[in-house]
């Protein structure tokens, strides 16, 4: 990444991350999800208090922080440390051997060591495949391109064993998803199904991020503050940390405690959206460190590229009118990602955007 401190990292004064204030006293909320891993959740009877106690804490939640971490999920450890260590050794390659599975403007998928959030450059380097086998998405941004694209993989021959954990961690992450976003259906009041079928192709995908020691920690972020644009992230952090979660009441920046085995998760935009601003996707940030690499794996639980987002009928009356007007989840998210690439003129694209008339003076 350089020898001296490259300017394309620096934040801006207002966005740095240190100093940082006080000792903090508040954490996002821990919830141990075992009463889901006896029952169907599509079985699920309002009288079983276990399970209602659970849709409660989720439900709290989403409205209050718009992140969470779960324990006793269900997902065996070991599936997790093997795309660990494959990572690692994968990011321990030289540059050169890492290059050549190195994304390009056709194919986002595979290495990259220059991401940019917000404009500014990331202090990290990462690794991105996809889950479905075909994924397909907008093969532009343009609106008036109709034409869809099918994304490939591209694996590295090292570790030879990477593939293979990242394919077996995916099916996890996938029945995990699954499971939180039955939860979440529950909490806002609708059928455990209600939004399964936005995911029959869905486009998801898993990143494994790599942040390297860096030498100027205050100047410059792993990933500077930015909000998920998919529907669910399920992520698993290292004992390193570095994640920073913007508390929605005060503005205050709270460090996520890394918690051996459990996976954060959170409300992306296509949720803040469906739920009508009832739960709201929530800036985030990851901080680096003079000392120590941090690794995580975050998965981006994404709906089918044609879905078009807007919010629930359900979740609409005269009293609480539709926010948003609908928006094509494809074409969001290709626009969305020009800017990983390179600096653009402009603000990127955001849910924002879409504000309806009525709803543009909140
Ligand atoms: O590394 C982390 O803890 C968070 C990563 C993240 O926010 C992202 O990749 O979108
Ligand atoms: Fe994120």
């Amino acid at each position: 990444m350089g020898e001296v401190f490259d300017s394309d990292f620096i934040q801006s004064s207002e966005h740095r991350p240190y100093p940082t204030s006080t000792i903090q006293t508040k954490d996002i909320p821990v919830i141990d999800i075992s009463p889901t891993n006896s029952t169907s959740i599509s079985q699920i009877h309002s009288t079983d208090t276990a399970i209602t106690g659970l849709i409660a804490k989720i439900s709290d939640a989403c409205r209050n922080w718009g992140f969470f971490q779960v324990i006793n999920h269900g997902v065996p450890p070991e599936k997790r440390e093997k795309v660990e260590t494959a990572a690692r050794k994968f990011f321990a390659l030289p540059p050169g051997e890492k290059k050549k599975v190195r994304r390009d403007q056709l194919n986002p998928l595979g290495y990259y060591d220059s991401e940019h959030t917000k404009n500014v450059r990331d202090w990290k380097e990462i690794f991105d495949f996809t889950v479905e086998i075909p994924t397909l998405v907008p093969a532009s941004h343009d609106p008036d391109d109709a034409e869809i694209t099918e994304l490939r993989n591209r694996w590295p021959d090292f570790p030879p064993d990477l593939r293979v954990a990242c394919e077996d961690y995916a099916t996890e992450m996938v029945k995990l998803s699954y499971k939180l976003l039955e939860l979440i259906a529950l909490s806002l009041g609708l059928p455990a199904d209600r939004l399964n079928g936005f995911f029959k192709d869905h486009a998801s995908f898993v990143r494994l991020n790599h942040y390297p020691p860096c030498p100027s920690p205050h100047l410059a972020l792993g990933i500077g503050r930015h909000k998920d644009s998919g529907a669910l992230t399920v992520l698993a952090q290292d004992d390193v940390g570095g994640l920073e979660v913007k508390q929605q009441l005060d503005g205050e920046w709270i460090f996520v405690k890394p918690i051996p085995d459990a996976y954060i998760v959170n409300i992306g935009d296509v949720i803040q959206v469906w739920s009508n601003d009832k739960y709201e996707s929530v800036e985030h940030r990851v901080k680096v460190n003079s000392k120590n690499d941090r690794l995580s794996i975050p998965f981006f639980f994404n709906p089918s590229h044609y879905v078009m987002v807007k919010p629930l009928d359900e979740l609409i009356d005269e009293q609480k009118p539709a926010r948003y007007r609908e928006y094509n989840f494809g074409r969001f998210y290709s626009t969305r990602r020009l800017s990983d690439f390179k600096k653009l003129n402009v603000e990127n694209i955001q849910i924002h955007h879409f504000r309806s008339a009525s709803a543009s003076c909140s």
